[in-house]
């Protein structure tokens, strides 16, 4: 059995969800993960600000465009009487829904079951459309088996029995369609797996079902070399390993989420980059083997903090980091690069919403300087300590532009260093040279 992730660009018109059809029914047995039609989180999570905020005016103004739009869709996507009423029925039915909540208090839970609705939409509709032209299919209602627990760790043990329980109910069935992003809390109530989860939701089931594939499909031919959104010419690879997959995508890559390889890897699953725009191509291959290359891509992170201590207590002393360290672990704040001397040391965060409170304790060991608006680009590669000159390779391609910190080592396949977000991008197309 395989999986096959579809994203909002995917779904995003009907032309594009009448073209899934086809490459669904060439992969069968499959399990189809989908994410909301391109905009729809977004328009969904500003509904749910105004609505945070009591603006009910705004909020019933924005909730009619969206779902002026979806009537669009669903006339546009059905074709006989009978499937357009269930289409118009269907988008009644959850504007009804999220119309509930206008002139209400409105709560982080309500939040939840609001930003939901655009998965339950874009299932239910590609479920009718497959029934529409006698393509039997089942639809797998993904708050039945998803489930985070108090953590907001995926639940895999309940996912993997739910799960499959669910499938068993109808043995002779092909194709399953179920919602990306969304979920249960420990609580049972509607959650979700962040931003760009429905990747994971994907990797989960195919980690719960031991898949023989996970198939990532999007608007591109695969995982580039550099990011395509602000570089010319890059190219889609074949191969990577998973490790470097996870690199690149924690550090910006944003053709895949970076929680999503975590439960492939573990369970030796191959995941494969598809572009639904031309179902033909290879794609990229993600699995446990390591195509080894000097320099394979990069990917950039943007909005990251730096944050310097300096100090002389730190001369000669053992202890030191481990202090800096907790203060980060209090305020449950990932680090992501670190470079030391022996007067201070240099991390970087992403996530800001405890910065003061963590200056504030730094501050109690030295000099503390916060950096914002930086970028770290992440060069994958071969740097194991016997090949030499890669690293030089990637310093040179970057000597006009100014680097905060550098960090190298920490595993075999990975250069960061860390410039102004306004030097990112001609730090990119720097890089690229590296490639041609
Ligand atoms: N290294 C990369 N390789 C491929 N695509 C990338 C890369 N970095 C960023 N992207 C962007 O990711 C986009 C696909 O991700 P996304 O828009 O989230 O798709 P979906 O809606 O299918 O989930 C591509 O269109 C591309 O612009
Ligand atoms: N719809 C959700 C989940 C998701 O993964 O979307 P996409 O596959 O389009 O990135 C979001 O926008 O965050």
């Amino acid at each position: 059995m395989k999986i096959l992730k579809f994203g909002g660009t995917s779904v995003g018109t009907p032309e594009r969800i009448q073209n899934l059809a086809q490459i669904v029914q060439s992969e069968e047995p499959c399990i189809v993960v989908l994410s909301a039609m391109a905009g729809t989180t977004n328009a969904l999570v500003e509904i749910t600000e105004l609505l945070y905020k009591g603006d009910n005016e705004n909020s019933l103004i924005k909730i009619e465009v969206l779902e002026q739009s979806y009537i669009s869709r669903v006339n546009e996507l059905f074709t006989s009487d009978e499937y357009l009423n269930k289409g118009l029925e269907l988008i009644s039915s959850h504007f009804i829904y999220i119309r509930n909540f206008v002139h209400k208090t409105f709560t982080q839970l309500q939040e939840k079951a609001v930003l939901a609705q655009g998965e339950l939409i874009s299932t239910a509709m590609f479920h009718y459309h497959l029934s529409e032209n006698n393509i039997d299919s089942v639809l797998l209602p993904a708050l039945n088996f998803m489930r985070i627990d108090k953590d907001g760790e995926p639940d895999s043990y309940y996912i993997q029995e739910n799960l499959k329980r669910e499938i068993c109910r109808t043995p002779q069935d092909k194709l399953f369609i179920t919602q990306g992003y969304i979920c249960r809390n420990a609580y049972g109530e509607v959650d979700n797996l962040h931003r760009g989860g429905s990747d994971y939701s994907a990797s989960l089931i195919g980690a719960a079902i031991s898949a023989d594939e996970v198939q990532i499909w999007t608007d591109i031919d695969g995982f580039h070399n550099n990011d395509p959104r602000f570089v010319e010419q890059t190219q889609a690879i074949s191969e990577l390993s998973f490790d470097e997959a996870a690199e690149l995508a924690y550090f910006g890559a944003k053709i895949m989420h970076p929680a999503s390889v975590l439960p492939c890897k573990l369970n030796n699953i191959p995941v494969r980059l598809k572009n639904t725009l031309s179902p033909c191509d290879v794609g990229t291959l993600i699995s446990n083997k390591l195509e080894r290359k000097r320099i394979k891509a990069v990917a950039a992170k943007d909005g990251i903090t730096a944050v310097k201590i300096k100090s002389g207590r730190m001369l000669l002393a053992y202890g030191f980091l481990r202090k800096i360290f907790e203060v980060f672990e209090i305020y449950k704040t990932p680090i992501d690069m670190i470079t030391t001397s022996e007067v201070a040391v240099s991390l970087t965060i992403d996530d800001t919403s405890r910065l003061e409170e963590i200056e504030n304790e730094l501050k109690k060991f030295g000099t503390v300087e916060i950096d914002k608006n930086q970028s770290i680009i992440c060069i994958v590669g071969d740097f194991i300590s016997e090949a030499a000159g890669s690293a030089k390779l990637v310093l040179e391609a970057l000597d006009k532009i100014p680097l905060r910190m550098i960090s190298y080592g920490g595993s075999s396949h990975n250069i960061s260093v860390l410039v102004d977000q306004e030097n990112k991008v001609e730090a990119l197309k720097s890089l690229n040279k590296l490639f041609s």
